[in-house]
């Protein structure tokens, strides 16, 4: 039996301000910056240990792992940092407050662009300064990768080819990994290891900061997940992620 941890970042600065992220590079809210040391002291208590690390090149990711290593003492371990577990871009709507979001084009549309598998939201102008094809971060990107906007099936669709290629030979060959990571690209993973249908991945919704464990057999098929911590307030913390794409008039 293998055990993987996925680890979803800590609350970020637009997650406090409830505003589209995906690929905007914010950094993490001083409670996110607690929720990842808490990460860390929880995996510790609880006797676990990594042998390598994955995480996306989004700094709320990657110091989420850095202050979890930390308190694990682990920071020596090595670390892969891949676009491929990037946050899904989030398009034009990256900036936008997604409750007033949600006054304007109501609660359900900002469903659709937030949940659904294949409507991606409306996607940024190719001369958009916000655009990844002027982020030097993604210069080594074929053209046709780099994204204007993303439904969770292309978020799939680029996350799959490391999952594949060096993180699930990785499990195979008995390493212990850590992947810290995004709400929808946990999300991409979540959908594939337990192979959800296009429609179900629409009602899960990740924590920040709070560990989840896979146990997988040698097959890499999911035998149970769970998440560590206090369940009922993990509990609460997915409503509050689901709720956060609701108009407050409502
Ligand atoms: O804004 C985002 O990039 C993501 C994660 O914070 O949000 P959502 O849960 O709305 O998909």
């Amino acid at each position: 039996m293998y055990k993987l941890v996925l680890l979803r970042h800590g609350e970020s600065e637009w997650n406090r301000e409830n505003r589209f992220t995906g690929w905007k590079d914010v950094d993490l809210s001083e409670k996110g910056l607690k929720e990842a040391k808490a990460a860390g002291e929880m995996l510790a208590s609880e006797g676990y240990t990594f042998d390598a690390a994955y995480t996306s090149v989004l700094k709320r990711a990657i110091r989420t792992l850095w202050i979890t290593l930390d308190e694990m003492d682990l920071m020596w371990i090595p670390v892969t940092r891949s676009w491929r577990l990037n946050e899904r871009h989030y398009g034009a709507l990256q900036g936008l407050n997604k409750a007033e979001t949600a006054e304007k084009y109501g609660d359900e549309q900002v469903f659709i662009w937030r949940r659904s598998y294949t409507t991606p939201p409306p996607a940024l102008a190719e001369d958009d300064e916000r655009s990844p094809a002027f982020d030097r971060r993604y210069k080594d990107l074929k053209p046709e990768e780099i994204p204007l906007t993303e439904c969770l099936k292309d978020t799939v669709a680029r996350f799959l080819p490391i999952w594949d290629d060096e993180i699930a030979p990785a499990i195979k060959s008995g390493k212990r990994i850590l992947i810290a990571a995004h709400g929808n690209s946990i999300r991409a993973l979540v959908k594939n290891l337990d192979n959800i249908s296009d429609d179900e991945i629409s009602q899960v919704n990740i924590p920040t900061g709070v560990p989840l464990v896979y146990e997988l057999d040698e097959n890499l098929r999911p035998i149970r997940h769970y998440y560590l911590g206090n369940q009922e307030e993990i509990q609460k913390a997915m409503s509050a992620v689901a709720n956060q794409g609701k108009s407050k008039t409502n």
